[in-house]
């Protein structure tokens, strides 16, 4: 498999806190990769790490040849990084295609404000996302209007909008009920694969990461201290003492 974004050595601290504490990981293209670990060990750290929002003090973070480690998260996120949820990026006050569309024109620097709402070759290609992520009925609704598990796939239909290689997900089924998690989360695992998208996600849920992950990574206190397929990793003594039993 062909890596996609490598991240080798990277450090950056708080105060006294090493939130990433020599931080090596490599994603490879067509993986879908859980991060888990106790409350404060870091995974949110290493995303804004890969996404432009936190600069490490040292180490670099590569999306395939490219180093993008200096570079501003606008800029990233052309190259090809998307992330959903930690952002709120829905504009509560527009319909669930106007985001969409707002976001097709904004992968595109065009920027004039409206424009993109006036132009129907970005209706199809909306529609085309919308209809992925099975969200077609509710292209006219208000997006703040929207029940949390429904907003949660607005939300990635905005990230995918973006075009993106890699998209980062912060807890995606976190305010979802029960029984609504497992269909989100087909739903988001089947409009990933047919658009050929790389994904990390932070998880909380055991049992999401065990169905859904092809690999996870423990992190714990700024560093990763296990990796591999769940049904081995979950098995660790020392991730079960430290990481499943804290969670
Ligand atoms: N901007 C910041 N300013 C100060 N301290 C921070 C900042 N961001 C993170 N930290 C600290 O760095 C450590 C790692 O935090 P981080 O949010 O990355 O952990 P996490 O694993 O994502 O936790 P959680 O599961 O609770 O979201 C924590 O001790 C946190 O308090």
């Amino acid at each position: 498999m062909k890596p996609l974004l490598k991240a080798e050595g990277l450090e950056v601290s708080f105060g006294g806190v090493k939130a990433a504490d020599g931080v090596n990981l490599t994603i490879h293209e067509g993986e879908f990769v859980a991060i888990i670990g106790p409350n404060g060990s870091g995974k949110t750290t290493f995303l804004n790490l890969c996404t432009g929002y936190l600069r490490p003090s040292s180490g670099t973070v590569w999306l395939e040849d490219r180093k993008i480690t200096a570079m501003a998260p606008r800029l990233i996120a052309r190259k090809g990084i998307a992330r959903a949820f930690q952002i709120p990026q829905l504009f509560t006050d527009h319909t669930v295609i106007e985001n969409v569309m707002l976001a097709l024109a904004a992968h595109r620097n065009i920027w004039e404000a409206l424009t993109p709402l006036n132009r129907p070759a970005y209706v199809e290609e909306a529609m085309e996302l919308l209809e992925l992520l099975g969200l077609e009925e509710h292209a006219k609704t208000i997006a703040g209007t929207l029940p949390e598990g429904l907003r949660k796939l607005a939300d990635v239909t905005v990230a995918m909008a973006l075009r993106p290689r890699l998209l980062l997900l912060d807890e995606p089924t976190s305010g979802v009920s029960a029984l609504e998690r497992f269909p989100l989360m087909d739903t988001l695992m089947k409009a990933m694969r047919a658009q050929n998208i790389t994904a990390l996600f932070v998880e909380h849920d055991m049992e999401i990461v065990e169905k859904y992950a092809d690999r996870v990574v423990v992190w714990d206190s700024g560093q990763v201290m296990a990796e591999g397929r769940p049904d081995t990793v979950m098995k660790d003594p020392r991730v079960l003492k430290s990481v499943v039993g804290a969670l």
